[in-house]
């Protein structure tokens, strides 16, 4: 599998604040890809800088060899970009707006195409609508269309699902997973760590600039093996001898960290032993939320989720 996108030692500031801090990273042909992290990491800016909308400080982006700043029209015939703005011409109906966009790229009689993604974005029964009476929800759907009229085959979402309902989200993700499966190279950032987990193969988090992870998914989640133990404790305080393994506490729910099921037997005779009596008791698997808040907050250093 050859590289469909690589970002080598990627800068950018505004004015003083570094917000990419020398970002590489490649990404495979092939791959659904997720870049996590908080608000202002630098998720958009990695994604503008991939889509030639702004141009890196320092450092490179290729996208299937083809240098975003050098080779600007081929590097961006080779890309989908779902932006997360809604910014549309209110003018056209959802049509136009599609055949427009397909003009954009040279393409004509795209229309068999531009019929295939309505479908499968729910939009064909709004086809002749005018943009600017679409909901909040249908335009983010058009913004998607857009993004596939000339069938790139490397397509960006920048938080494609924010404000979309379920139905649609589920709807989305089904078509989405199709064109990975048919090929496309996917690059998701989204918030929603649960969407992150079930759909990307690989995760990418970001903080302040910079990549602090960088894992298969289910690796990094591995990383974190262990389980968490919630309590509700009946009677009496958290036994001295668990506080170690304290994760947070809220009145007398307390969310303990096992290494494994074994250390369950033990936990269980701390809490006898203190006279300690528990009202509700659950084990969870650890998640990729979890591990998002660990690493943000800095529990886990840099070189431990690096491969
Ligand atoms: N055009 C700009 N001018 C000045 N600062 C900017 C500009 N664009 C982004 N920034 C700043 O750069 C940092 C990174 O922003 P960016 O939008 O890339 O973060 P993000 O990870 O996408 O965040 P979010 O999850 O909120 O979308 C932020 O501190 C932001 O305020």
């Amino acid at each position: 599998m050859g590289t469909a996108v690589h970002f080598d030692r990627v800068a950018k500031r505004f004015g003083s604040l570094q917000a990419l801090a020398g970002v590489s990273l490649e990404i495979a042909e092939g791959e659904f890809f997720g870049l996590l992290g908080p608000n202002g990491a630098g998720k958009t800016t990695l994604i503008s800088c991939l889509a030639g909308l702004a141009r890196p400080d320092a450092g490179s982006v290729r996208v299937l060899g083809r240098d975003v700043v050098a080779d600007y029209r081929e590097a961006r015939r080779l890309l989908g970009v779902v932006p997360q703005e809604l910014v549309f011409d209110p003018f056209f109906s959802v049509r136009e707006t599609l055949r427009i966009q397909s003009g954009y790229f040279g393409i004509r009689n795209n229309d068999a195409w531009i019929d295939e993604i309505l479908e499968n974005l729910d939009l064909t029964a709004k086809a002749d609508t005018n943009m600017r009476r679409l909901s909040g929800g249908m335009k983010r759907r058009v913004l998607v269309a857009q993004a596939l009229v000339h069938r790139p085959p490397v397509i960006v979402l920048d938080e494609p699902t924010a404000g979309v309902d379920v139905e649609l989200r589920q709807g989305l993700w089904e078509f989405i997973r199709r064109l990975n499966g048919e090929g496309h190279t996917i690059i998701l950032t989204t918030h929603y760590l649960e969407e992150a987990e079930t759909l990307c193969g690989r995760i990418g988090m970001l903080k302040q600039g910079q990549l602090v992870a960088l894992d298969e998914t289910a690796s990094l989640l591995r990383q974190f093996s262990g389980h968490t133990l919630t309590l509700r404790l009946g009677q009496g305080g958290l036994p001295a001898a668990l506080v170690p393994r304290l994760l947070s506490r809220e009145g007398a729910v307390c969310r303990l960290r096992l290494a494994g099921f074994a250390e369950l037997e033990q936990v269980l005779a701390d809490l006898r032993q203190a006279g300690c009596g528990v009202a509700d008791l659950k084990l969870d698997e650890p998640d990729l939320e979890e591990v998002f808040v660990r690493l943000m907050r800095g529990e886990v250093s840099r070189e431990a989720v690096q491969p």
